[in-house]
């Protein structure tokens, strides 16, 4: 079943189109990676599928038109870890990852046992019992990200979109998470949608990705397919070598030969 299908999808941000004809279909329990160079409209895509921007073509999300779900019913299938997350000074860790269970909470804004129970799952699950009363604007740039990324999984989503979700994480960090979420994907069957620079990260977890330019795609397919330097120094003014490995395309920068 199609968790995620676009067709002809459009985005316009102030006088551009970002993002032109996009066609794409994401099974559930599904990884697709969307690479492309700076501004080739990735978080826009993932900002319009989460309904913080519009769109134009068609959307469906678990087979439904968005249109037609209210705001709580959104949340319950689709969590957005942005890439730049509002971060409200003087909100605690947990405080901040208890947001994320908006869509459950009872009439009276109350909290359950179980809303109490996933935060303190994903405080642990993320390493993040020590800074679970700090506030948030008192932590380091990979410690939020990680607080991010717990806010979205306690909304226990179908669909989870990643902006850059290792982008501030030492390399440790970037396996945990990474794995963490590749673990919740084959439990749960989360379908995952990211975003992401690192193109060798990318291409050992997605079992799909897209290759975007301007807004348009340039390529898709399994990433052993996707990522092929002609093609990369091409889209990206790089040059890049790619070692094919058993984990998978590893993608390394070569520097210009010096005089
Ligand atoms: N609020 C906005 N108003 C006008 N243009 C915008 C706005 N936000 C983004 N853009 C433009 O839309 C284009 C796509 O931006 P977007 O952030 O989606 O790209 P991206 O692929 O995520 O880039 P990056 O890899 O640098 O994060 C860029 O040209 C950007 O300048």
């Amino acid at each position: 079943m199609s968790i995620l299908e676009c067709r002809d999808l459009c985005i316009t941000r102030g006088q551009a189109q970002v993002v032109s004809d996009l066609t794409l279909s994401v099974r559930q329990g599904e990884w697709l990676a969307v690479v492309g160079p700076n501004g080739a409209g990735k978080t826009s895509l993932l900002h319009a599928i989460a309904g913080l921007i519009p769109l134009s073509g068609e959307l469906r999300l678990a087979g439904q038109n968005p249109a037609t779900l209210t705001r709580r019913q959104y949340a319950r299938i689709v969590a957005l870890m942005p890439q730049q997350p509002a971060v409200p000074a003087g909100m605690s860790v947990r405080e901040l990852i208890a947001l994320g269970r908006t869509p459950f909470l009872h009439r009276f804004g109350t909290e359950s046992s179980d809303d109490r129970r996933a935060v303190d799952t994903e405080i642990i699950r993320l390493g993040l019992t020590e800074f679970a009363d700090r506030p948030v604007d008192q932590l380091s740039g990979g410690e939020l990200q990680r607080v991010i990324l717990a806010r979205a999984l306690v909304q226990e989503p179908r669909l989870l979109l990643l902006d850059e979700p290792t982008s501030a994480l030492d390399i440790g960090h970037q396996q945990t998470v990474l794995e963490l979420v590749d673990q919740l994907r084959r439990e749960r069957g989360i379908t995952v949608l990211a975003a992401m620079h690192d193109l060798t990260l990318a291409a050992q977890y997605a079992d799909q990705m897209l290759l975007v330019e301007r807004g348009r795609l340039v390529d898709s397919g399994r990433p052993s397919d996707v990522l092929q330097s002609v093609q990369l120094n091409r889209t990206y003014g790089a040059r890049v070598e790619v070692l094919a490995r058993d984990s998978g395309p590893a993608v390394i920068p070569v520097r210009p030969n010096r005089a």
